[in-house]
């Protein structure tokens, strides 16, 4: 009997190891068969994921294009993966080939509760993915309704400044990202609802509760799931990841629901009209109701959890990290602040129209946003197979687009990793219709270019202007020497590891 058992462990263990090598040699094949682009040589099971790192994939991703080129094949457990790390190859992917790339692949933790079926993150681009992305070209990122809405972005960042002077009637070093988050986050939930979402005085319970729910997903949602490099074993959750993210979804949306539900009794009871998105997509309601609209209550929850996730902390990290550049190089400091002061005068407070008239400051948020890019990853899936650059993704291939690294290309810009606005000072290069080229896409491009775009842009330039002009900044004296510790921290966005602390002077003090 024993040796029976050693007998059928033995053959189990043979014809396991047997599907593993032909599955491999299989693989091995067909990469040479399907010209793939190269890269690394894949192991069993795993493939190329030891190759990626945890800590910065963006950074070893980035060094396997300097070995294997702009394109990089990998496989990660059993989903092939292609690498994208230039602006030529960016290009044939954002624009030539944009219809056939710009699903998604299937993130397993966004399934929890169903949330994928309405996530505008998640969704293919299909009917109902371009209903929602219409909805928000038409009104709730219309340009109309954000200069309305001008008026509460001033207040909050009237708040976050009478906050920093507060600190700077202290002296003392202060975290710059803690008020600039609640600023920006703020600026957020008010455009979308009228509530402010973070802590404060002024922030509701229904606020903080679902702070708290989008602050837990983005974590959940950064981390790597076992589940996506092996979707056969998914249904297993294995990590537990889906587990944790479902209450987290069911929070979000039930209190999504009371701000509906309250609405609906201010609009009863005459309360005048707030004119943020959630008053737009009440307005649209009737016509969402009608039979065949991909747009219903369900959707726009699903959508405006996905605003969350994706817009609460980018706008806040970019301001951080301009912050820490402009501490590090007193010159380009200097220059802003000049810039600022020659244009604005005496002028108690930054518009959003003045921006337009402030072309270094607008460099200089480029060049943060080229060296720092919040998102320095995105991803897609090939929903047909194609060629680009001679070589073939295809079909259901994940692609990875390296944003990093194509902003620290060296053959794309001069001296890639010094902060040097004035380079962005002669050309035509933004991040809206003419970034044609894909040398600068902090926001992605194609299709599926950042949804909160003309959001963020706003408020990025708003509150870094509005906090040079009214406060000189300092480093404390332990830093003085040694300057900003930019380490990077990877998650859901590329923060700083430490975060940033400086001493802000009121100017007349000065
Ligand atoms: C500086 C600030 C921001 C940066 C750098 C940024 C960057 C990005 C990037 C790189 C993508 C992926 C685009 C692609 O796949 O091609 C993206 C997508 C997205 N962003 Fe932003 N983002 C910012 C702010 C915001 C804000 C404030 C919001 C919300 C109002 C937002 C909402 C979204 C959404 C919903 C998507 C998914 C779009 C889709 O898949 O169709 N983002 N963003």
């Amino acid at each position: 009997m024993p040796s029976n058992m050693a007998s059928l462990l033995l053959a189990t263990v043979l014809s396991f190891g047997l599907i593993l090598i032909s599955t491999y040699a299989f693989q091995l094949i067909a990469a040479a068969r399907h010209r793939l682009p190269p890269g690394p040589l894949p192991l069993p099971v795993v493939g190329n994921l030891l190759a990626i790192g945890r800590g910065s994939p963006h950074r070893s991703l980035a060094r396997l294009a300097e070995r294997y080129g702009p394109m990089t094949s990998l496989r990660l457990g059993v989903v092939p993966a292609v690498v994208i790390s230039s602006a030529a190859a960016a290009r044939e992917v954002l624009q030539r080939h944009n219809a056939s790339l710009a699903d998604r692949p299937v993130i397993d933790a966004w399934h929890a509760n169903g949330h994928r079926a309405n996530s505008v993150i998640a969704l293919p681009p299909h009917a109902k993915w371009r209903a929602m992305r219409r909805l928000c070209a038409a009104e709730l990122f219309a340009p109309a309704r954000l200069d309305a809405l001008r008026p509460l972005r001033q207040r909050k960042v009237r708040e976050l400044l009478s906050h920093v002077s507060g600190k700077a009637a202290l002296g003392e070093p202060f975290a710059v990202r803690e008020p600039v988050f609640t600023a920006a986050m703020n600026i957020l939930s008010r455009t979308m609802f009228s509530v402010d979402l973070d802590s404060g005085p002024a922030s509701s319970s229904l606020g903080r509760g679902l702070s708290d729910a989008v602050k837990e997903a983005t974590i959940l949602a950064a981390t790597p799931n076992v589940s996506d490099f092996f979707p056969a074993i998914a249904a297993a959750d294995l990590q537990g990841l889906r587990r944790r993210m479902r209450p987290l979804v069911v929070d979000a949306h039930k209190i999504l629901d009371e701000l509906f539900a309250q609405r609906l009794l201010d609009r009863e009871a005459c309360e005048p009209p707030k004119n943020d998105m959630l008053d737009a997509v009440l307005d649209k309601e009737h016509e969402e109701q009608q039979e065949g609209s991909e747009i219903n209550r369900s959707t726009i929850k699903g959508l405006f959890t996905d605003m969350f996730v994706a817009g609460s902390d980018t706008s806040s990290t970019a301001i951080e990290w301009a912050m820490a550049s402009l501490l590090n190089s007193p010159q380009v400091m200097e220059k802003v602040k000049g810039e600022l002061r020659s244009v604005l005068g005496k002028k108690a407070q930054v518009e959003e129209s003045d921006i337009a008239q402030l072309p270094y400051l607008q460099a200089v948020v480029k060049e943060v946003l080229r060296l720092y890019p919040p998102v320095p990853m995105s991803f897609y899936r090939a929903e047909a197979t194609v060629q680009v650059q001679g070589y073939t993704i295809p079909q259901g291939t994940t692609i990875m687009l390296n944003i990093w690294a194509v902003h620290r290309n060296a053959d794309l810009w001069a001296d890639p990793e010094k902060f040097m606005p004035e380079r962005f000072m002669d050309g035509d290069i933004d991040f809206f219709s003419s970034n044609k080229e894909c040398k600068l896409i902090p926001f992605g491009g194609g299709r599926r270019v950042c949804l909160g775009l003309p959001l963020a842009y706003r408020t990025v330039h708003l509150i870094l202007a509005s906090l040079l002009h009214e406060f000189d900044w300092v480093l404390p004296e332990d830093a003085m020497g040694s300057g900003v510790d930019m380490t990077e921290k990877f998650g859901i966005v590329i923060s700083m590891a430490t975060p940033l602390k400086a001493i802000a002077k009121k100017k007349r003090d000065l």
